[in-house]
């Protein structure tokens, strides 16, 4: 008997990431990676937390299946990953916020919203700020964007700028805030401002003033889209803001480009969709929950990339970097014609 001309493994494989993925939820849920520094059996969890041993057993050896626990002896203990990420515990814990997301762009209407069409007054509006839960999610992505997103930037940064340059900043959008303190945290020098709206600006708020940086970082309140941002800044940050700002894109980069000194950076971080909206798939599902409920403000790199050329953006050529992740990367656009470090 001949194969099929083509594998159903491709099924078989997103059910089988679903139940992975409904098992690292659970996992979370029931905080079992809180028990699981050390070597720990089923039985003193079941002991400490109440859970049924037998069942919990089962479970605890789905987790060691899929790669979240490892076992030996009969007894359990994160991997690396769930110990810095799952774990409580760890100044890294990425539970809560994975929760959230998953919330946020979860596809349980998905049926429901493509037989029956979208929310009409979503639809008219058309807000993505009036829709997300901005607050928490600045409150959650305090702790994200040190796995990575920062690093990347500052690694990057440093290319450009002296360690001792005074450099005013702008974190527009800045949400928890956190690459304008941890950019500040690297150049000693530099001072800014971080940009949010008036619900969301105490969470920067905070994290500035835990980190006892409030003469370095002050916080303006307003919409980017109405309200002054300031000006003179040597470099403008705009992380995951560019969308928001719907049919006014064009308006948003002229408005970055005059805040910006002539020799000023803009370190830009979007999605890069395709025309068709067909990639990057990572962006494209994950903004579906919203598309269907009525939003239609995912720009494309090409929309985005025009508008910055009309504001007088130029993208500039950073050497690969060592220890940067290039997918977490963003990039830097400068309105000079030569490109050099700021001073
Ligand atoms: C996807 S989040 C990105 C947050 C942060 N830049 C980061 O990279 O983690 C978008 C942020 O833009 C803010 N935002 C959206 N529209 C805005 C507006 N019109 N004025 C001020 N802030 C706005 C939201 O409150 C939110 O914190």
């Amino acid at each position: 008997m001949e194969y099929p001309t083509h594998s159903p493994r491709k099924f078989l494989g997103m059910l089988q990431q679903y139940r992975e993925t409904q098992l690292l939820f659970a996992g979370i849920s029931l905080k079992v990676f809180d028990f699981l520094k050390h070597d720990t059996s089923a039985e003193k969890i079941a002991s400490l937390t109440g859970y049924d041993e037998r069942n919990l057993t089962l479970f605890l050896n789905s987790l060691a299946a899929i790669g979240l626990l490892e076992k030996s002896n009969h007894q359990y203990r994160n991997t690396p990953e769930a110990e810095l990420y799952l774990n409580q515990s760890s100044s890294s814990y990425l539970g809560g916020y994975l929760t959230f997301w998953n919330q946020m762009t979860g596809l349980d209407q998905v049926e429901e919203l493509v037989r029956l069409g979208p929310d009409p007054a979503i639809l008219k509006q058309n807000e993505g700020k009036e829709l997300f839960d901005f607050c928490k999610l600045a409150r959650l992505t305090a702790v994200e964007v040190r796995t990575g997103r920062v690093q990347s930037f500052l690694r990057a940064a440093a290319q450009l700028a002296e360690p001792a340059a005074p450099l005013r900043i702008l974190d527009l959008g800045g949400g928890s805030g956190m690459m304008a303190i941890e950019f500040v945290r690297q150049f000693p020098l530099a001072s800014g401002v971080i940009f949010e709206q008036p619900g969301v600006a105490d969470v920067p708020e905070e994290l500035v003033a835990e980190e006892h940086l409030e003469h370095r970082l002050t916080i303006m309140r307003g919409d980017f889209m109405t309200d002054p941002i300031g000006n003179n800044y040597d470099l403008i940050i705009a992380s995951g803001i560019l969308d928001f700002a719907s049919a006014n894109l064009k308006e948003l980069t002229t408005k970055m480009a005059q805040a910006l000194t002539p020799s000023g950076y803009l370190y830009l971080v979007s999605h890069k969709v395709s025309d068709d909206y067909i990639a990057p798939k990572k962006s494209i599902v994950g903004w579906l929950s919203s598309h269907l409920a009525g939003l239609d403000i995912l720009q494309t790199r090409s929309n985005i990339e025009l508008a910055l050329t009309s504001a007088g953006f130029r993208k500039m050529e950073i050497k690969p970097l060592d220890g940067a992740i290039q997918s977490l990367m963003g990039e830097f656009y400068t309105k000079r014609h030569i490109t050099g470090g700021i001073s």
